[in-house]
């Protein structure tokens, strides 16, 4: 198995990326989907939020009311660092089942994980190769905007939660730049399919 992560600031275009390298055969492990799953009901990590939180962040059917959290979390760094500190081990348990899952399937899997928050959860050394797609504030902003419904307050603190373009470059072994055309984001994502099949191909 070849594991790479794939990473990059909210709207940068990683789920884009991440689509294409599927069509071509990897497998993708997504961190915002596994994020979901460890706090639905019944799972220990949704009784420590409702306990950290209170019980305003719990919805009327028992789930988690994600825009009441995420109103707290992206205005407060300290409220942000406590809901890390629960979610993200959870996350990272389940997402280490997944990639073995995968490699058990197939060992030659080119297994991809699209997580947002790679730098900030302290875990690039896992990975054989870190690869970070990147659009400027603005871009990014822009898109939150008009395709998501945001208002440029709400996609500001959001970018302002995460780490900085420094810190994602300083970690990267490629940089896949999603500000162009859509189309020259998915001719980059081509050539990096090419660079991970000669890489799977060269440690056969
Ligand atoms: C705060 C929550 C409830 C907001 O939910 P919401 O449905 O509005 O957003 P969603 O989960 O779809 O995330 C959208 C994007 O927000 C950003 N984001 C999510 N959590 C965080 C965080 N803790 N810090 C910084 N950015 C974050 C990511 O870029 C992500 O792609 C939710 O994001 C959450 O539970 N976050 C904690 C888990 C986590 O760290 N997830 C990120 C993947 S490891
Ligand atoms: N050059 C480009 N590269 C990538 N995406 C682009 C480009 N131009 C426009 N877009 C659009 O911007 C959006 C990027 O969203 P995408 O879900 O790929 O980002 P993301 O980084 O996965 O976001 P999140 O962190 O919220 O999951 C998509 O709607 C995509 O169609």
């Amino acid at each position: 198995m070849l594991l790479v992560a794939l990473t990059g600031g909210i709207a940068s275009g990683k789920s884009t990326v991440a689509r294409r390298l599927q069509e071509h055969g990897a497998v993708i492990v997504d961190a915002d989907q596994v994020a979901r799953q460890v706090v639905e009901p019944g799972e220990p990590a949704l009784a420590r939020i409702a306990e950290e939180f209170g019980p305003g962040v719990i919805a009327a059917d028992g789930s988690l009311d994600r825009a009441a959290l995420g109103a707290i979390v992206f205005n407060d760094p300290e409220g942000r660092q406590k809901l890390n500190a629960i979610t993200h081990p959870a996350v990272l348990a389940r997402s280490r089942e997944l990639f073995a899952a995968a490699a058990e399937a197939d060992p030659d899997a080119i297994v991809v994980y699209d997580i947002p928050l790679l730098v900030e959860a302290g875990r690039v050394d896992e990975f054989d190769l870190r690869v970070v797609v990147h659009a400027a504030t603005e871009t990014r902003v822009g898109r939150m905007v008009e395709l998501r419904g945001m208002t440029r307050e709400e996609a500001l603190h959001r970018i302002n939660s995460q780490a900085t373009d420094t810190d994602r470059f300083a970690i990267a072994d490629v940089v896949i730049d999603a500000d162009g055309t859509l189309e020259q984001t998915l001719e980059q994502t081509d050539a990096l399919w090419e660079n991970l099949r000669a890489r799977v191909r060269g440690s056969a």
